[in-house]
């Protein structure tokens, strides 16, 4: 049994795509990064999942129901891109609001004490600051003790030190059996907590694999290497950059043959390193024009 099941979606608005035939299976307890540029078809793919939008064609099935139906929307959890904290109301009062809607809500108090809000209990939400309200947003989206929860950037805007808060605490329900399925900017983000990794560009899922797979799939590795000459327009080298230390770096599918070339050459050099290509380096690779993966899914 899946949680979510997204076949053969296609999402229009006026003349844009933003979806065209995705396909997206999500079992029980899995965490899937989704990611992809500005205008990809996130936000959409998400509101098709939460019931919010229908698609144009093909079918989105969320807990073995139908997402538009609200006793199916009782399992699922949701922090949109945006939002809408009545200003008003005191943190305390909207917890209270919203668990109020689910049979066995996790308590105000033990929720805001594991969102480090405990002291902004009787704040007005309108006086929070904004990393403070996207706390309180993914905290919302947990108080129904949902089976599954959609992320929409759960931790833009935010820093460090709260960034690391919020996702112990999507570990912490992804641990206790939770589904989860992110998107995020932040590749970090995506590389620390997702295990399967979903890439989006233009309407159209590219790749669907492990972390792990999605990482060795592009098949680079990064080359680094202090010298005065310059070496990125060398065969082998598939991109390469100057960086301000006059040390260089250089992306290659072989990183021994490049090194060979290196030494055989007499060119005279220093601090060579070498490693795999990060998360950011594939996304980039991914979602270039001119170099489409092939054989996206799984
Ligand atoms: N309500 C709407 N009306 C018209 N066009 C829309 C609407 N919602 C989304 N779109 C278009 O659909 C495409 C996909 O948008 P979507 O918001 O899903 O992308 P995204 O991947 O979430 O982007 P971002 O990372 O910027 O949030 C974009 O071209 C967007 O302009």
């Amino acid at each position: 049994m899946t949680v979510i099941t997204v076949d053969g979606v296609t999402r229009r608005f006026g003349d844009v795509t933003a979806l065209d035939d995705v396909s997206l299976d999500v079992a029980p307890g899995e965490l899937v990064g989704m990611l992809g540029p500005n205008g990809a078809g996130k936000t959409t793919l998400l509101s098709l999942i939460s019931g919010q939008r229908r698609p144009d064609v093909g079918t989105v099935r969320l807990l073995g129901g139908d997402p538009r139906d609200a006793a199916t929307r009782v399992g699922l959890g949701i922090t949109p891109q945006e939002t809408g904290l009545p200003p008003t109301l005191r943190v305390g009062e909207v917890v209270d609001f919203v668990g109020g809607h689910f049979p066995d809500p996790v308590p105000t108090a033990e929720l805001l004490e594991q969102f480090g809000l405990t002291d902004k209990t009787r704040k007005q939400t309108g006086s929070l600051s904004g990393g403070q309200k996207r706390r309180l947003a993914v905290a919302l989206s947990l108080v129904g003790r949902p089976r599954v929860v959609l992320l929409d950037e759960p931790t833009t805007g935010l820093d460090v030190t709260a960034r690391q808060a919020l996702w112990d605490a999507i570990r912490q329900y992804h641990a206790g059996g939770g589904t989860v399925l992110l998107t995020s900017h932040y590749l970090e983000e995506v590389q620390a907590l997702a295990e399967r990794v979903v890439v989006i560009d233009h309407g159209v899922v590219r790749a669907d694999d492990s972390l792990d797979g999605i990482l060795s799939r592009v098949g680079l590795r990064r080359v680094s290497v202090r010298t005065t000459t310059d070496l990125t327009s060398w065969s082998g080298v598939s991109r390469g950059e100057h960086r301000g230390d006059g040390v260089q770096q250089l992306y290659t599918p072989d990183a021994d043959a490049l090194v060979r070339a290196l030494v055989t050459s007499g060119v005279e050099f220093s601090d060579l390193q070498i490693r795999g290509a990060s998360l950011e380096e594939a996304f980039a690779e991914m979602v270039a024009d001119d170099n489409p993966l092939e054989g996206a899914g799984r």
